[in-house]
């Protein structure tokens, strides 16, 4: 359902992010997507959503060239791929509930958009997302006032409430505990499994990434260097993804290695 096809991103300064990628990625994965800092990771999350455009080749989500979109068909199919991010990027001074129904906005005739009055049925549907990550008791709580974790609950609502495709998550977990962390990488899972929505994650937390993932895309210096299943990475292929053992990579190694050997 998402296919790379000798897809080349180069910015603006000449810098080369992504190098002859070609892929599939397949309704159900729950991919994690892992590498050394600037190995290419957020550029390749964020070229499926056209945050970022390609420079050359195809990218192919459900049939649409997605390079060759345009204007409105933009933001329609953005709206079909949910994404989360580290930083949650929720409107900290408003509700829980008011975070969710930010996501019906773009469905509003202009007169709803201008009073802010939103139809009972995104209220229930809002709702009805808050409760699905135990939350509907602070549906009336400012988001400032919640946890890391039940603002990062807040996030996974409010794209849940979108009905997404697809969910792409740029590194959702990395300003949370570990506690944190695994409570929602758990309910990743859930969505990943109950409703087959596939995931895209980039995850700088190997062992974490081994643990939830189905499939495991390696990024090295823009080229993927590693694609297969969690369960079949090696130390060897650890190596190979993140280099030798240079300060930098020795406590993620260390750690991955205690998880696959
Ligand atoms: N907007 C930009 N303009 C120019 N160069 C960029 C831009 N964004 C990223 N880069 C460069 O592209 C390369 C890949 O960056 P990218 O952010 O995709 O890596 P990453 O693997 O996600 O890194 P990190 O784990 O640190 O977030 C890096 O060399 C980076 O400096």
């Amino acid at each position: 359902m998402i296919e790379f096809r000798e897809v080349d991103k180069t910015y603006s300064n000449g810098v080369k992010a992504l190098s002859s990628i070609n892929l599939k990625l397949n309704r159900g994965e729950f991919v994690a997507v892992i590498g050394r800092s600037g190995a290419g990771k957020s550029t390749f999350i964020r070229c499926i959503n056209r945050m970022h455009e390609i420079t050359s080749g195809q990218l192919i989500v459900d049939g649409t060239n997605v390079a060759k979109l345009k204007g409105k068909q933009i933001r329609r199919f953005r709206r079909r791929i949910g994404m989360v991010f580290q930083s949650f990027n929720l409107v900290t001074r408003t509700s829980a509930l008011h975070n969710v129904l930010v996501s019906f906005v773009p469905e509003l005739p202009l007169w709803r958009k201008l009073t802010g009055i939103f139809p009972k049925h995104n209220k229930i549907a809002a709702l009805t997302a808050l409760d699905q990550f135990g939350l509907l008791d602070k549906a009336y709580v400012r988001v400032d006032q919640l946890s890391g974790g039940q603002q990062q609950r807040v996030a996974l609502a409010r794209t849940l409430a979108q009905r997404p495709d697809i969910i792409l998550a740029d590194e959702p977990i990395a300003s949370l505990d570990p506690v944190t962390a695994r409570q929602v990488m758990n309910d990743f899972r859930e969505i990943n499994e109950h409703m087959q929505i596939p995931i895209i994650m980039n995850i700088h937390h190997v062992e974490i990434a081994l643990e939830y993932a189905t499939r495991v895309l390696g990024f090295r210096d823009g080229t993927i260097v590693y694609d297969g299943a969690a369960k079949d990475v090696t130390p060897d292929i650890l190596k190979e993804i993140y280099g030798e053992m240079e300060h930098q990579t020795h406590t993620v190694l260390e750690e991955a290695h205690a998880y696959v050997s």
